[in-house]
C-alpha cells in the first residue's frame, strides 16, 4: 500500500482567501482590484431551477403563472384574497430555468444534473438539492419511481456508461476512512476481491429483494458527454446519510436493517473538507449495484406521516457519489502507484425535508419536534446563504460569521459554499392556491440563493511524462495479442505489447521564406526536444522494466530450485504416508469385521432376553389370575364356615343341655326329687323352648332323639374337618372351637 497524502480538488478556496484579505488591514487599491478581477473570473452563482408540479385536476385553483422559460409570477389566489380581504398581489421571480408541469424527468436531468456529472468526471465537486413545501415533488425529482426515474439513477447510469472502459479493478482504490483514498497493490486488491466474493455468494443465497427503482438506461447521449480522461482509471464510491432531528445517521451502516442506527459526527479532513466520520463508503461497479444499495438505505429512512403527505420525508437525505481517478501506467491498465496523483470528485444529491408551518400540518408530539428541527435546519440554511451573499456584496464591510455549525446539514454543506465547485438547487412548487403562502417563502429564499457566488472549480492536470492516448492504444493492441496467445505457435505466445507513443505527429512546416524557415526550425527543434524528452522517459521506463524483469527472473529461478527440492522431499514423504495409510486401512478393516461380528452377537442376545421377558410376563399374569380365584374361594368358604360354626355352636349347646337334663333326671330318679328337675327346666328357657316335646313326652332316655343329634353332630364334624384342610389360618379358630368342640369331641366319645 502506498502511503502518501491524497489530493482532493477542493482545497483552501479563493473565496476564503478573499475573505482573509478583507480581514487584514485595508488592502491596497491594486490588491482589491486584483481580487475583484479574480472573483469575477472564477466565481459563478448558485444555479436555481424551478419545477412546477401538475395540479391534481383542471378545476383546481393555481397560484402561479409562467411568463417564459425563466420568469414566473406568483399571484395571490382569489380564495386567499376573499379570506384576507387584501388587494391582489403579484410577485415576479426569475430563475435559471422554469420547468413547467409537463416537463419530463429526462428534461430535468439533461438541464440540471448532466453538467454536474461532467464536472464530477473532471474531478470537481457539486451539490444539488431540492427545496420546497411538503408534497411539492422533491423526492419525485431527486429519486423518482420505477417508471419515472429521477436525477439520482440517471446520474449513476450516465456516470457508469461514461467510465465503463476505464474502471479500475475493485479495491485498487481503497478508502482510508478519513475522507481520502489510497492505492493498493494488485495482490492486496485481489485478496480483498476474493473475500468479498465469498461474502457475496453467501449473501446471494439469502437475498430475495427486488426494489421498485431501477437505474435509468440511456439517460444521456454519451457522445455529448465531456470530461472523460481516457488515460485515467476510475472508481466510484457511494455514501448515503440522513439528517434527522439534527443527528446524522449512516443509512448504509453494516448490520441488520432493523438495527438502531448510531448518530455520527461531522469532522474536517486533512484538506479542510467536511465529512461524516465513520461513514460506510461502498465501492460500486455498476449503476444497478448502486441502486440496490440505495434501496437498502431507503428502507432504513425514517418516514413520518403528516396530514399533508402520507409518505412525507421527515429527514434530509444526502446521497454522495464520489469518483476517484488516477492516471493509468504505461500499459494503460494499472493505476499509477503514486497516491499524489489521485483526484476525488464528489457529487452530493440532497433531498431536503419539506418546509412546512406546523400550524398547517397540525402536528403534535414527535412530529412537532421533527417539524421544529426541520424548520430550524432550513432556517440555518437560509441564514448561511443570506450572510454569504451579504459578505460577498459588501466587500469593504466586516464579514459576518456564517453559522454553518448551527445545523448539521449546513455543517455538511460548508465545503460547497466555501470551496470550489458547483451548487445547484431545484425549487419544487406545488402551484395549488392553498400553498400560496409557503410557495412565497420558498421563492423568496430561492431568489436570494441565486445571488450567492461559488468559486468555479479549477481544472486539474497531471503530467507524468507518459504519452497521452496510451490507454486507447494499448486497448487497440490487446485484441490481436490475445488472439495470438490463443494460437498454438509458441513463438507467438506471450508477446508483450507495450505501446509507447512519442507524441503527436510531426508538425507541418513551411520554408518558403527565411523567416518562415527560421520559425519552422524553431518549432521543429521544440518538437524534437519534446520527443527526445519523451524518448528519455520511455527509455528510462524500459530500462527500469528490464531491471525489474531480470530481478524477477533471478528470483523466480531461485524459487524454482527451492521449490523443486521441496517437491522431492514431499514426494518421499508422500510415499511413506501412503504405505502407512495402507497398513492402517487393513487394520481398520479387521477391526470393522470384528465389530460387525460382535454387533450380531449382541443383537442375538437382545432377542433372547426379549423372549425370556415375554415368558416371564405371561407366567406372572397366570399367577395373578390364580391368586384372584383363590381369594374369591376363600371368601365364600369363610362365609360358609361362619354359618356352619353358628349351627354347630347351637347344636352343641342343645347337646350340653340335654346331657345336663339326662344327668339331672338320673339324679332325680335316684333321689326322687323330680320337682327340682322341673324347676331347673323352667330356669332354662332355651331348652324348654327348643324341646317343647321333652316336657310333654320326655323320657329319661330317648334313644331316637339322641341318635338324630348324634348323626347331625358327626356330619358337622366331618364337614368341619374337610374345611380345616383348606384354610390353615382358620385351623386355629377351629382348633379353638374344637377345644370347645374338643369337649364336643369328648362328648362325641360319649355318644
Ligand atoms: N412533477 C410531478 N409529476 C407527477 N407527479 C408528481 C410530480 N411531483 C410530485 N409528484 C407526486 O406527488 C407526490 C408527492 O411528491 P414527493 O413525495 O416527491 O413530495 P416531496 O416534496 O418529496 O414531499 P416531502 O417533503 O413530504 O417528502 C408523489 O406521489 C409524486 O409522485
Amino acid at each position: 500500500m502506498v502511503n502518501s497524502t491524497t489530493r482532493t480538488p477542493v482545497k483552501v478556496t479563493k473565496l476564503v482567501q478573499q475573505r482573509e484579505l478583507r480581514t487584514q488591514p485595508l488592502p491596497s487599491s491594486k490588491q482589491t482590484e486584483k481580487a475583484s478581477n479574480f472573483l469575477a473570473k472564477t466565481m459563478e452563482p448558485v444555479q436555481v431551477f424551478c419545477r412546477l408540479k401538475p395540479l391534481p385536476s383542471d378545476g383546481d385553483l393555481c397560484c402561479v403563472r409562467v411568463i417564459n422559460s425563466t420568469k414566473i409570477i406568483l399571484e395571490t389566489p382569489f380564495q386567499v384574497l376573499d379570506n384576507k380581504q387584501a388587494a391582489q398581489k403579484e410577485t415576479q421571480y426569475v430563475f435559471k430555468h422554469i420547468f413547467e408541469s409537463q416537463a419530463s424527468q429526462q428534461n430535468i436531468f439533461s438541464a440540471v444534473a448532466q453538467p454536474m456529472v461532467e464536472s464530477l468526471i473532471r474531478g470537481h465537486n457539486g451539490l444539488l438539492f431540492t427545496y420546497g413545501v411538503t408534497g411539492s415533488g422533491k423526492t419525485y425529482t431527486m429519486t423518482g419511481d420505477a417508471n419515472h426515474r429521477g436525477i439520482m439513477p440517471r446520474c449513476l447510469d450516465t456516470l457508469f456508461r461514461a467510465i465503463s472502459d476505464y474502471q479500475a479493478k475493485k479495491f485498487i482504490f481503497k478508502s482510508d476512512h478519513l475522507n481520502s483514498f489510497e492505492i493498493q497493490l494488485e495482490a492486496d486488491a485481489r485478496s480483498d476481491r476474493h473475500n468479498e466474493n465469498n461474502q457475496y455468494f453467501k449473501r446471494e443465497l439469502k437475498r430475495k429483494y427486488a426494489g421498485p427503482l431501477t437505474p435509468s438506461q440511456g439517460s444521456c447521449d454519451l457522445t455529448s458527454l465531456q470530461g472523460i480522461n481516457k488515460d485515467n482509471m476510475y472508481a466510484v464510491f457511494i455514501t448515503y446519510v440522513e439528517v434527522y432531528n439534527n443527528n446524522v445517521y449512516d443509512l448504509l451502516e453494516e448490520g441488520n436493517i432493523q438495527k438502531t442506527l448510531q448518530s455520527r459526527i461531522i469532522r474536517e479532513d486533512a484538506n479542510h473538507n467536511m465529512f461524516v466520520h465513520g461513514v460506510r463508503e461502498i465501492e460500486i461497479k455498476s449503476a444497478e449495484e448502486a441502486i440496490e444499495i440505495f434501496q437498502t438505505g431507503q428502507k432504513r429512512k425514517r418516514m413520518g406521516h403528516t396530514l399533508l403527505n402520507a409518505e412525507s420525508s421527515r429527514s434530509h437525505s444526502v446521497f454522495n457519489i464520489r469518483l476517484v481517478q488516477a492516471p493509468a501506467n504505461c500499459q494503460g491498465e494499472l493505476v499509477s502507484p503514486d497516491t499524489r496523483t489521485i483526484t476525488i470528485g464528489q457529487l452530493s444529491l440532497v433531498d431536503l425535508a419539506g418546509s412546512e408551518r406546523s400550524s398547517r400540518t397540525k402536528n403534535t408530539g414527535l412530529r412537532l419536534r421533527e417539524a421544529g428541527n426541520i424548520n430550524n435546519s432550513l432556517m440555518t440554511l437560509r441564514t448561511c446563504l443570506a450572510y454569504l451573499r451579504e459578505n460577498q456584496q459588501q466587500i469593504n464591510a466586516a464579514p459576518k460569521m456564517i453559522p454553518y455549525r448551527d445545523s448539521k446539514i449546513t455543517h455538511l454543506f460548508k465545503n460547497y459554499f466555501d470551496g470550489e465547485g458547483q451548487v445547484s438547487m431545484i425549487v419544487c412548487i406545488n402551484p395549488r392556491a392553498e400553498d400560496y403562502d409557503e410557495n412565497a417563502q420558498v421563492m423568496k429564499f430561492a431568489e436570494m440563493a441565486q445571488e450567492v457566488q461559488i468559486v468555479r472549480a479549477t481544472p486539474i492536470k497531471y503530467n507524468l511524462g507518459l504519452a497521452s492516448g496510451r490507454g486507447k492504444a494499448n486497448k487497440t493492441c490487446k485484441t490481436p495479442v490475445s488472439n495470438l496467445n490463443e494460437l498454438d505457435n509458441a513463438e507467438d505466445k506471450n508477446f508483450d505489447v507495450n505501446v509507447c507513443i512519442l507524441g503527436l505527429s510531426f508538425p507541418e512546416y513551411k520554408i518558403d521564406t527565411p523567416a518562415q524557415a527560421e520559425s519552422s526550425i524553431q518549432e521543429l527543434t521544440q518538437y524534437l526536444l519534446r520527443r527526445t524528452e519523451r524518448r528519455k522517459v520511455l527509455r528510462n521506463d524500459l530500462e527500469s522494466k528490464f531491471d525489474r524483469l531480470r530481478l524477477h527472473l533471478t528470483q523466480m529461478e531461485k524459487e524454482n530450485l527451492s521449490l523443486n527440492c521441496k517437491l522431492a522431499s514431499l514426494h518421499t514423504r508422500y510415499k511413506e504416508e501412503l504405505d502407512r495409510s495402507c497398513a492402517l486401512e487393513s487394520k481398520v478393516r479387521v477391526h470393522e469385521n470384528s465389530i460387525h461380528f460382535l454387533n450380531n452377537k449382541v443383537k442375538r442376545r437382545e432377542r433372547e432376553i426379549d423372549d425370556v421377558k415375554r415368558q416371564f410376563k405371561h407366567q406372572q399374569t397366570l399367577l395373578d389370575k390364580k391368586d384372584e380365584e383363590k381369594g374369591k374361594q376363600k371368601k365364600t368358604l369363610n362365609v360358609k364356615l361362619a354359618v356352619e360354626m353358628d349351627k354347630h355352636n347351637r347344636l352343641r349347646e342343645c347337646d350340653n343341655m340335654r346331657s345336663k337334663d339326662e344327668n339331672l333326671s338320673e339324679e332325680s330318679s335316684s333321689t326322687g326329687q323330680s320337682s327340682a328337675i322341673e324347676s331347673l327346666r323352667i330356669a332354662s328357657g332355651t331348652t324348654a323352648i327348643s324341646t317343647p316335646r321333652n316336657t310333654k313326652y320326655w323320657t329319661p332316655r330317648s334313644i331316637r332323639g339322641t341318635d338324630v343329634v348324634d348323626r347331625r353332630h358327626r356330619r358337622f364334624l366331618a364337614s368341619n374337618e374337610g374345611l380345616c384342610l383348606h384354610d390353615g389360618d382358620d385351623d386355629d379358630d377351629n382348633d379353638d372351637d374344637d377345644g370347645g368342640g374338643g369337649g364336643g369331641g369328648g362328648g362325641d366319645d360319649k355318644y
